[in-house]
């Protein structure tokens, strides 16, 4: 017999959790179905992990930077006791137990869609549950990473962000290939954990390829200066292990073939929406599930079908899955009340959401870079300023090299977007993007006063910049 709840949740990665949570906030009941760990790939393989193997590689940065202070040798077992913590040992009966507290019923299994509002679950015994949901469904399956069909790549078994996030020992050399966030960041903390020979292979020009280009060529500078070989313009062409985990050969279109201990590919995700019963509802199998700015699916009838997080393809981090969370759990409760809380829809994505690369430099940025602002027709005007100049970034370590941008509609004198590359910018971040969000106006931003000796103080010296 078919068990019913107001809401059916597939997936319990932050994005899902989050909408259960705001569906029982606003009144309803709600079960979350998950078919490996509740926290979902933010948690165990992506987000945590991967800033907890950064972490000492980046506070190694900072201690280099400063006269008089010395770091030994990182312990990398240690490092990697840490990562295993910040995972919970992969047991995910914390995240259970918060389910149950928020109060939602957790369902361990395979979700898949059944035709309108009906989900099956299949467990781990082989059995089914069927599940119908008097409101709502909504997927949020995430996404998993994406291997380029080349030769010899599959069967030679890379690594990918899960493996790499959840390495038990660190390659003497490894190979990675792309040159988008996951290739930078695991790149850096595997050569700082002791990947002695690390080489990034970018099928483009550069690194960080959706981000202003200072930023991208910054931080080839600091790879090349701690010795991690960048190579542009370079397509893999064959792959080749012949024994399962022994040494890598990777073939280019030019040159002489690489090898290696290791090998990380990094090339982007594909949305977790294959065999989970799309065509049962009318929608394409395999592709993202196009939603409107309430992340309800456009392509089906009746407006009980949501989707949150990575698998609407609109913005693949975690904050950004939240927010659309949020807005989905509360718009849900209120049209099962029957309001449409026109207030809360999306507008973040259309802004252009923040992001923080956490390599060292940082790179972070929110809203449009200036190619993309001049792109969608805005007149603009940008500025830049040298943030090694300011005195709060002066003070935290020789040498520190970093760039800031500000990209400002000249028509209505807003942001429209900024970025900024430094050691430590991340937490800089937060203050653009309300900015650009809160769409202030620059000669009101003017008395945000920017606190003495602080890397803030970048924000007076970009208006200043600017002609304030
Ligand atoms: C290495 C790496 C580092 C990252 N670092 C950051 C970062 O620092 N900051 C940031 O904002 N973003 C980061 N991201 C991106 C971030 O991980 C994702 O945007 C985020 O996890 C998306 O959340 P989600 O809830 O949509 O999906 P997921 O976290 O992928 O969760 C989806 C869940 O659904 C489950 N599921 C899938 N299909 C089914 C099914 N049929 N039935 C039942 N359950 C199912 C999965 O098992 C999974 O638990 C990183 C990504 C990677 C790969
Ligand atoms: N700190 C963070 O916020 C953080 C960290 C990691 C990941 N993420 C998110 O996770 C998502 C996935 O990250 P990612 O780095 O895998 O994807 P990405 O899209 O950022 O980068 C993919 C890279 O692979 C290259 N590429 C694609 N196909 C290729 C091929 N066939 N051969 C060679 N190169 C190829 C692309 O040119 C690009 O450089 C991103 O959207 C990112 O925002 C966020």
């Amino acid at each position: 017999m078919a068990e019913e709840f107001d809401v059916i949740v597939i997936g319990a990665g932050p994005a899902g959790e989050n909408v259960a949570a705001r569906a029982v906030r606003g009144g309803l009941s709600a079960a979350i179905v998950e078919e490996r760990l509740a926290g979902g790939e933010c948690s165990y393989w992506a987000c945590i992990p991967s800033k907890a193997l950064l972490r000492p590689v980046d506070l190694a940065g900072e201690v280099s930077r400063v006269p008089g202070l010395s770091l030994g040798p990182i312990d990398v077992d240690a490092v990697l006791a840490r990562r295993d913590e910040a995972v919970s040992h992969y047991d995910d009966s914390g995240q259970v137990g918060w389910i149950g507290s928020v109060p939602a019923e957790f369902v361990r299994g395979r979700g898949r869609l059944d035709g309108e509002r009906r989900v099956v679950v299949t467990t781990a015994d082989g059995g089914e549950r069927t599940l119908t949901a008097r409101h709502a469904v909504v997927l949020a399956t995430g996404s998993t990473a994406a291997v380029p069909p080349v030769p010899g790549m599959a069967e030679a078994k890379p690594w990918t962000s899960h493996e790499v996030t959840a390495a038990k020992k660190v390659p003497e050399s490894l190979i990675v290939i792309g040159g988008g966030v996951v290739a930078c960041e695991m790149a850096q903390a595997m050569h700082g954990l002791g990947a002695r020979h690390t080489t990034v292979l970018v099928r483009g020009g550069g690194l960080l390829g959706r981000v202003e280009p200072f930023a991208g060529e910054l931080l080839a500078k600091s790879f090349a200066e701690s010795g991690i070989d960048v190579r542009t313009h370079t397509d893999v062409v064959r792959v080749e292990r012949p024994e399962p985990g022994g040494t890598v050969t990777v073939h280019l279109s030019e040159g002489q073939p690489l090898e290696a201990d290791e090998l990380l590919v990094a090339t982007g995700r594909r949305v977790a929406t294959r065999g989970i019963g799309l065509d049962t509802v009318g929608l394409p199998d395999d592709a993202p599930v196009e939603v409107d700015d309430s992340m309800r699916a456009t392509g089906v009838a009746g407006g009980w079908l949501y989707a949150v997080g990575d698998v609407n393809g609109r913005a693949l981090l975690t904050h950004m899955g939240k927010y659309q969370a949020r807005i989905c759990g509360d718009v849900i409760a209120a049209r099962a009340h029957g309001d449409d809380l026109p207030a809360m829809r999306d507008i973040a994505d259309g802004f252009g959401a923040p992001q923080v690369v956490f390599t060292d430099p940082q790179v972070c940025a929110v809203g449009r870079t200036e190619a993309e602002a001049r792109k969608a027709g805005f007149r603009v005007r940008a500025v830049e300023y040298d943030l090694g100049s300011v005195s709060g970034a002066y003070l935290l370590g020789d040498g520190y090299r970093g760039r800031a941008k500000a990209v400002v509609d000249e028509d209505r004198k807003v942001l429209l977007g900024v970025t900024f590359v430094g050691p430590g910018v991340g937490d800089l971040l937060h203050a653009a993007t309300i900015a650009v969000t809160g769409e202030v106006p620059l000669d009101r931003l003017w008395h945000a006063v920017p606190s003495f000796p602080t890397v803030s103080e970048i924000w007076l010296r970009l208006l200043e910049t600017y002609g304030l």
